[in-house]
C-alpha cells in the first residue's frame, strides 16, 4: 500500500480579521489558519502548534500565551500599537514582534479629522435627530475649524498627518511632544510647546496621538481637564487609558468641556457599567468602535506589510519592522552567516571542552563568565556584530541550559541574566599574510587577566582597532577563521592546528612523544568507537618550550590530539585514557 508523505508546512495562526491580500502571500509556503472568536484559554490550547501569530488590537498576547507557544518565532501586529503584546515576554522567549508602522497612519489621521469635523458640526446628533423625525436647525448650530487652535499631543506619524490635513483647513497648530523633530514640525506649520499645560490652555480641539506607555497613561485627568477652555473638544483616536474616562464624563456633565470624539476605550469592547460605557452613552460624546485603522486601503497595507515580514522570518531572513529586534541589513547578515556558525561553534566548543575535561589532577573546571571576543581583519570594520554576539551566547549557553531559542532578539538579555560579560573588540592587525581575511579569537579570562574595558558587556560598534587585553597564562583561548564558507578552529589554548568543528570530537592533551596515537586508537577500538579523522596540534609558537625543554616529557613538549569519532565516547573510556600513557587531559565535544 502506498504511504502518504507528510511534508508539514510551518503554521500561521490568525485569530482576528486580517485582510486576505496579505494572507494570500503566505498560503503557498505555509499553513494559514484563520480562527476567529477563540477564548484566551482556547488560544492558549492551540498556540503550541504554530510558528507565527498574526493579530490586530483584540488579541491579548500575554506572557502566559507566549509561554505556551513552544514553536512560535514571530508575533505580527497588523497595525501600529503593540500595547496588546507583552513584548518583554516575547523578547525573553526569543520571539520577534513585528508591526506595520505606517500602513494605517493615513486612515487613523483621516478618522481623527472626521471625528473633529463631525463634532464641530454636530453630525452624530443631527443624524439621530432627523432620523427620529425632528427638524432641529437652531439647536444644532455648529462651529468652524478654520482659525481655531488644534492642540496635538504626540507629533509622530499620525500626529503629523493630522497636522498637515488640519493646516489645509486653516487651523492654528500647536503641539506637545518632547521628542518631536522640530524641522518636521515647522514644515507642517506646527508650533511646538514645551509643556502639555500650555497646549491644554490654548486648544479649541485637543487630539492625542501618543502610544499608551507609562508617561501617557492617564495623562488627561481631572486636573488637566480643569485647565482647558469650556468650549474645548477632545479627540482620542490613539489609545484608551490616556484619558481618565470618568473625569471626562464629569467635565462634560459640568459643562467644563464641550464635547469629545472617541474611538478607543479602556475596555474594548466596553464592558457593561464600565467607565467606557458611561463615556460612550454621554450625549456630548461621538463614539466609534476603534475604527481608526478600518479602511479597505489601510487593512490591505498592514496585512501585506506584516505577512511579508512573517514570510521573511519563517524563511530565516530578517524583518523590516521588528519591534524588539535590532535591525540588520540582509546583505550584512549574509556576509556574517559563516562567521555566525564559526562563533557559535567556538562558544559551544568552549563550554563543552572545558566542562567535560577530565585531567590528571582531576581538578574541576569552572565556567568562566568574562569573555573577550576579538574580531580580526575585515570583520573588525563591520557595521554590526550583533549576530556574532548572539551566536556566541547561543554557543556558550545551549550545551548547558534549556534555552532552545537564543537569537539576536534575546541574546543580550539572557547573557545578562546568566551574569556573562562579553567584551567585543576589534583588531585589524593579526591577519596580514594569512590565507583568510578575518579571524575571531575568544578568550575566557581568568581572574588574573586584566579587564579589556572596565564593565562593558558589549563594546560599541565601529570602534577603532582595540589593543588586545592583557593576557594571562591561565586564560582559555579559542581561535577560528572561515575559509570558503567552512569554519575552522585554528587554536585551542596553547596549541595551534586546524580542524573543522563538526560532529563528535575527542580532544586529548598529551606529551608529544611516540605511541600516544596508537594507545588512544586501541583504547577507542576496544570501546567500539571508530576514528573518522585525526589531527595533531603542536604548541603555539614560543609556548612553553623553555619550561619542558627538549625531547622529554614536560610541559614544553605537549600536543593536542583531535580525533573525529563516529559516536560519543563514554566517560569511563575517557578516564581510561588519562595518566599512565602520557595523556594528560581529554574531553569529548559534539559540535
Ligand atoms: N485608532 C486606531 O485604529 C489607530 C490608533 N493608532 C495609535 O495612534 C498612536 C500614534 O501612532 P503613531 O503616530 O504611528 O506613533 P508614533 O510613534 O509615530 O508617534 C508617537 C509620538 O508620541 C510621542 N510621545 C511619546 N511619549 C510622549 C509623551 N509622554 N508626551 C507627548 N508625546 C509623546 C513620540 O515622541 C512620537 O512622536 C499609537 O498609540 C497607535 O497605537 C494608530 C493607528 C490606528
Ligand atoms: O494600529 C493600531 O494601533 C490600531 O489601533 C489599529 O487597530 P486594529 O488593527 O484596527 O485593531
Amino acid at each position: 500500500m502506498p504511504v502518504a508523505l507528510h511534508t508539514s508546512k510551518p503554521k500561521v495562526l490568525i485569530p482576528e480579521k486580517v485582510s486576505p491580500d496579505g494572507l494570500a502571500l503566505l498560503r503557498e509556503q505555509f499553513e494559514v489558519d484563520e480562527k476567529k472568536g477563540l477564548s484566551p484559554e482556547g488560544l492558549e490550547g492551540i498556540i503550541g502548534d504554530y510558528e507565527a501569530l498574526i493579530v490586530r488590537s483584540e488579541t491579548k498576547v500575554t506572557a502566559a500565551l507566549l509561554e505556551a507557544a513552544k514553536k512560535l518565532k514571530v508575533v505580527a501586529r497588523a497595525g501600529v500599537g503593540v500595547d496588546n503584546v507583552d513584548v518583554e515576554a516575547a523578547t525573553r522567549h526569543g520571539i520577534i514582534v513585528v508591526n506595520s508602522p505606517s500602513g494605517n497612519i493615513n486612515a487613523a489621521a483621516e478618522h481623527t479629522i472626521a471625528l473633529m469635523m463631525a463634532l464641530a458640526r454636530n453630525i452624530g446628533d443631527a443624524s439621530a435627530s432627523i432620523k427620529a423625525g425632528k427638524w432641529e436647525r437652531s439647536r444644532l448650530v455648529g462651529i468652524e475649524a478654520k482659525n481655531r487652535t488644534l492642540g496635538i499631543v504626540g507629533l509622530g506619524k499620525v500626529g503629523l498627518t493630522v497636522a498637515r490635513i488640519a493646516n489645509g483647513l486653516g487651523m492654528r497648530l500647536v503641539a506637545y511632544d518632547p521628542y518631536a523633530n522640530p524641522n518636521l514640525a515647522a514644515a507642517a506649520s506646527v508650533t511646538l510647546r514645551p509643556t502639555l499645560a500650555e497646549i491644554l490652555k490654548e486648544a479649541d480641539f485637543l487630539t492625542l496621538h501618543t502610544p499608551l506607555i507609562a508617561s501617557t497613561k492617564g495623562m488627561i485627568g481631572k486636573a488637566e481637564l480643569e485647565t482647558m477652555k469650556p468650549t474645548a473638544r477632545i479627540l482620542n483616536v490613539a489609545r484608551g487609558g490616556m484619558i481618565d474616562e470618568d473625569a471626562l464624563v464629569e467635565a462634560l456633565e459640568a459643562g467644563t468641556i464641550a464635547g469629545a470624539g472617541i474611538d478607543v476605550f479602556t475596555s474594548e469592547p466596553p464592558q457593561a457599567d464600565s467607565s467606557a460605557t458611561r463615556l460612550i452613552s454621554h450625549p456630548k460624546v461621538l463614539a466609534t468602535p476603534h475604527l481608526g485603522a478600518s479602511t479597505k486601503e489601510a487593512q490591505e497595507n498592514v496585512s501585506i506589510d506584516v505577512c511579508e515580514q512573517v514570510a521573511s522570518i519563517l524563511s530565516g531572513e530578517l524583518p523590516r519592522s521588528a519591534v524588539n529586534a535590532p535591525l540588520i541589513l540582509p546583505e550584512e547578515f549574509r556576509t556574517l552567516q559563516p562567521f555566525v556558525t564559526l562563533v557559535e561553534k567556538m562558544g559551544s566548543l568552549y563550554t563543552q571542552h572545558y566542562s567535560s575535561q577530565v585531567n590528571v589532577n582531576v581538578k574541576a573546571q569552572s565556567f568562566r563568565t568574562t569573555f573577550d571576543i576579538t574580531y580580526e581583519g575585515a570583520l573588525a570594520s563591520l557595521n554590526t556584530t550583533k549576530p556574532l554576539f548572539a551566536a556566541l551566547v547561543k554557543g556558550l549557553l545551549s550545551p548547558i541550559t534549556s534555552y532552545s531559542n537564543i537569537n539576536i532578539v534575546n541574546a543580550e538579555m539572557l547573557a545578562k541574566e546568566r551574569g556573562i560579560l562579553i567584551n567585543e573588540l576589534n583588531s585589524r592587525e593579526n591577519v596580514e599574510g594569512k590565507p583568510y581575511s578575518s579571524s575571531v579569537t575568544l578568550r575566557a579570562r581568568s581572574t588574573r587577566s586584566r579587564a579589556a574595558s572596565p564593565s562593558a558587556t558589549r563594546a560599541l560598534h565601529n570602534n577603532p582597532p582595540t589593543p588586545s587585553p592583557q593576557e594571562s597564562q591561565d586564560d582559555q583561548v579559542i581561535q577560528g577563521f572561515v575559509s570558503g564558507s567552512q569554519p575552522f578552529i585554528s587554536r585551542l589554548d596553547r596549541f595551534k592546528g586546524e580542524f573543522v568543528p563538526r560532529g563528535t570530537l575527542l580532544i586529548c592533551r598529551n606529551f608529544d612523544s611516540c605511541g600516544k596515537i596508537g594507545f588512544v586508537g586501541s583504547e577507542l577500538g576496544k570501546a567500539g568507537v571508530n576514528i573518522r579523522f585525526m589531527n595533531v596540534a603542536p604548541l603555539y609558537e614560543g609556548e612553553g618550550v623553555e619550561e619542558g625543554g627538549g625531547e622529554g616529557e614536560g610541559k614544553g613538549n605537549e600536543a593536542l590530539m583531535i580525533l573525529g569519532v563516529d559516536r560519543p565516547v563514554g566517560e569511563d573510556v575517557v578516564r581510561g585514557l588519562i595518566g599512565s600513557e602520557g595523556v594528560l587531559e581529554a574531553s569529548v565535544v559534539t559540535l
